[in-house]
């Protein structure tokens, strides 16, 4: 069940039957820091809670009747599995009340899209789920916390944004979690699909779709249930004389599935795919090769048939597509079938 939520309202004495019901998951990250002055946008702290996020932009109660729920308070590089299997349980709850029109999870960005992706997979809903950050932190300057949360609040009180999966917003764009990565370490136009594109604007606040709801090609749904972990899936990364003995410890570690950051569309050391060879024929786990570059498909040009490649999605997707898929006890038929749909 979904701990207690707490309204965050001040100013609101009574729910407004007028308004929609928000739920607001905090889970920390730059949106939810604080600087020493207003010009610092390096180093500065995270553990502003939901409750102050809030009361911060009054404007929130004007457009809904938010209530807010503090799941971690930490820099996304931080968020862990338990953290995720939360949030999929909570918003799966939030959302099957009648009574709520849709949820918001503020977040760090460095790892942003893979929660968001993460909730894409495992949250079962047609009503509208957004997930949101800052650039600059709570202090700064031109802060972009605020109005972020603001238009996150406003779409999950939309009509127009069911039915299209968890929704990313932040610099006044909407994209999908599915394809949308964080591209830029430091600016803060920096969420976007460079493919597949975006979904929409905010005018004047007002959300702007440019299409009716989609839904990605082959798009899994999975049930986390009860579980308390995702099974480990380790990323490594290709560069020239990749080391091998990465691979072999890796296996040794724990890991259940190995996801390959490969050269150009995949591509990895002959020598390192003997190693890898060896470790499959050793213990059978799935081996998937995604691509370093920043966009792009692998796929098709595999060397060794144990190979299996993630179609558009980047390493940190198929890493959680693969644990998702690990949790449920696909074998790897299932998900080599699961991955070359992608
Ligand atoms: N812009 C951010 O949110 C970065 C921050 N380090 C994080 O928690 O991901």
């Amino acid at each position: 069940a979904v701990p207690q939520l707490s309204t965050s309202c001040k100013r609101q004495t009574h729910q407004n039957g007028n308004l929609p019901n928000v739920t607001i998951f905090g889970t920390g990250g730059t949106i939810a820091s604080k600087g020493t002055t207003n010009t610092q946008t390096t180093n500065y702290k995270v553990g502003v809670t939901i409750e102050a996020l809030v009361e911060a932009v009054p404007e929130l109660c004007d457009i809904s009747n938010v209530s807010g729920l503090q799941v971690s308070n930490v820099d996304s590089g931080s968020i862990n599995s338990t953290v995720l299997l939360n949030l999929a349980r909570y918003i799966n709850a939030d959302t099957a009340t009648p009574s709520s029109h849709g949820s918001v999870v503020t977040h760090g960005t460095d790892t942003l899209e893979e929660t968001a992706f993460f909730l894409d997979l495992t949250v079962k809903t047609h009503k509208p789920v957004v997930i949101t950050g800052a650039m600059r932190p709570s202090t700064a300057i031109s802060a972009d916390g605020p109005l972020n949360l603001y238009q996150s609040v406003k779409l999950a009180g939309s009509d127009e944004a069911r039915d299209r999966g968890v929704l990313v917003v932040l610099n006044d764009r909407i994209g999908s979690a599915y394809t949308t990565t964080k591209n830029n370490a430091n600016s803060l136009d920096t969420f976007y699909a460079t493919e597949q594109g975006q979904l929409g604007f905010f005018i004047n606040q007002v959300p702007k779709f440019y299409s009716t709801p989609s839904t990605p090609r082959n798009k899994p749904h999975f049930s986390t249930g009860e579980a308390e972990s995702l099974p480990q899936v380790d990323i490594l990364y290709g560069y020239q004389d990749a080391n091998p003995a990465l691979i072999e410890a890796s296996v040794r570690s724990g890991a259940r599935g190995i996801i390959f950051a490969g050269v150009g569309a995949g591509g990895w050391s002959k020598s390192g795919l003997d190693v890898a060879q060896r470790v499959y024929n050793e213990t059978g786990i799935p081996m998937v090769f995604s691509r370093r570059t920043e966009d792009g498909f692998s796929g098709g040009d595999s060397i060794y048939s144990f190979q299996m490649t993630s179609g558009f999605l980047n390493p940190q997707k198929a890493r959680i597509m693969l644990q998702l898929a690990l949790l449920e006890n696909y074998g790897n038929e299932k998900i080599r079938d699961l991955f070359d749909g992608q």
